[in-house]
């Protein structure tokens, strides 16, 4: 796939008196045409620094970011300017001008390209009005509208001229729950129809479903702490249980084709697969391969083995496509989080019971 953003050993420092202050510490991250990219963290951890960084509204200082292939590092204004027409702002306050309609308010992010035609313009902001559900308000103005709606002609705004890369900065810090669903939900297919990247920074855990990565910065470090992402796999975990786990747990990334597990191994980690897909295959008697199941984002595996025997009762594997990054728990940690959870223990012990039973189906079917 392709990657719209690429950073590698990016910092980021301010100037505090005499001082400079650190922000982010050697950030790595990429990411790719079409994927809707959450990024969360405390207050003060460093995300408006690094979304205005790759908004191309701040210099690089040190390390690389290239936003489609384009090095930003040592850009000068005229390159920065011509990317950020590649982009697409969406705003926690919806930065409407109160003195145009919503149709003008689209119109401006045209004028701002290359090529500019008015009726074109025209008929292209009225058509991105439609679809976010304003095609009847055009001429309204943005003191006439909920904040919902200001949303969508932000929203509008910011992909009127088809954008590779959206950006929104706590978009639904403004709404209320359901219509902060209804906007993420209407950035995510409309950039999916475009082909284009979305990063949102959030803190609103509600939302982390509809993300198909999640990255958590801490003190301006990438990818620290992985609570946030387990209690959605596993919600009946405790905070006090979920910190405690996070910290016990290794990141790995497997290269596509990659074997995570192999049948008759002893059994001594339990997998999280945060990004990627994998096949979880059985060997039969004669040594043929029968596919059980494909597990992909938020699955986990590898609880059988550790739960009912010692050995590895499948194989999983990376698909080809792609690369796999799971969160590993060894033995021990695993075995506590479920004696300290009963809850969590059943709800693991029932997956592992009904993957059990498939695999005896299929091998009675293949049989
Ligand atoms: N212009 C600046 N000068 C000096 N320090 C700054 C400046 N802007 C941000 N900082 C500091 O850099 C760190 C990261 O700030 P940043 O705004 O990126 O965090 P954030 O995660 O976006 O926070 P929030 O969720 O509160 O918006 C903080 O310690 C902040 O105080």
């Amino acid at each position: 796939m392709k990657s719209i953003v690429t950073i590698q050993n990016l910092n980021h420092y301010y100037q505090e008196g005499k001082e400079r202050k650190q922000v982010l510490f050697d950030v790595n991250l990429k990411i790719e045409a079409g994927e809707t990219f959450f990024l969360t963290g405390e207050s003060g951890s460093g995300k408006t620094t690094l979304i205005s960084l790759i908004g191309c509204l701040r210099s690089v200082q040190e390390g690389s970011l290239t936003i489609l292939d384009r090095e930003l590092r040592g850009a000068n204004e005229n390159q920065l300017m011509n990317l950020r027409r590649n982009l697409g702002y969406v705003f926690q306050h919806f930065n409407l001008l109160d003195f145009m309609t919503i149709r003008q308010n689209v119109q401006i992010s045209l004028e701002l390209q290359e090529n500019f035609n008015p009726d074109r313009a025209r008929s292209q902001s009225e058509a991105i009005l439609k679809e976010v559900g304003l095609g009847h308000r055009t001429n309204a103005y943005p003191r006439e509208l909920s904040g919902g709606q200001k949303q969508r002609v932000s929203l509008a705004r910011a992909l009127v001229h088809r954008p590779k890369l959206i950006l929104a900065d706590e978009p639904t810090a403004s709404l209320d729950s359901k219509t902060g669903r209804e906007v993420v939900e209407l950035i995510q297919r409309l950039a999916k129809q475009q082909g284009s990247a979305v990063l949102i920074v959030t803190h609103n855990t509600r939302m982390f479903d509809l993300a198909d990565r999640i990255v958590r910065i801490e003190d301006g470090k990438l990818g620290v702490g992985y609570g946030e992402q387990i209690s959605l796999i596993l919600p009946t975990l405790t905070d006090t249980q979920l910190n405690e786990i996070s910290s016990n747990l290794e990141l790995r990334t497997y290269e596509p084709h990659a074997t995570i597990i192999r049948q008759g191994d002893r059994a001594d980690e339990f997998y999280i697969l945060i990004e990627g897909r994998v096949d979880a295959i059985k060997e039969d008697e004669n040594s043929q391969e029968v596919l059980l199941r494909q597990l992909k984002q938020g699955d986990y595996f590898g609880e059988i083995g550790l739960l009912k025997r010692r050995k590895r009762t499948a194989t999983v594997r990376v698909v080809a496509d792609a690369e796999a990054k799971v969160l590993v728990m060894n033995r021990e940690a695993f075995l506590q989080m479920i004696s300290e959870s009963n809850l969590t223990n059943a709800v693991i012990s029932h997956q592992s019971f009904q993957r059990l039973l498939s695999e005896r189906l299929v091998k009675k079917s293949a049989g």
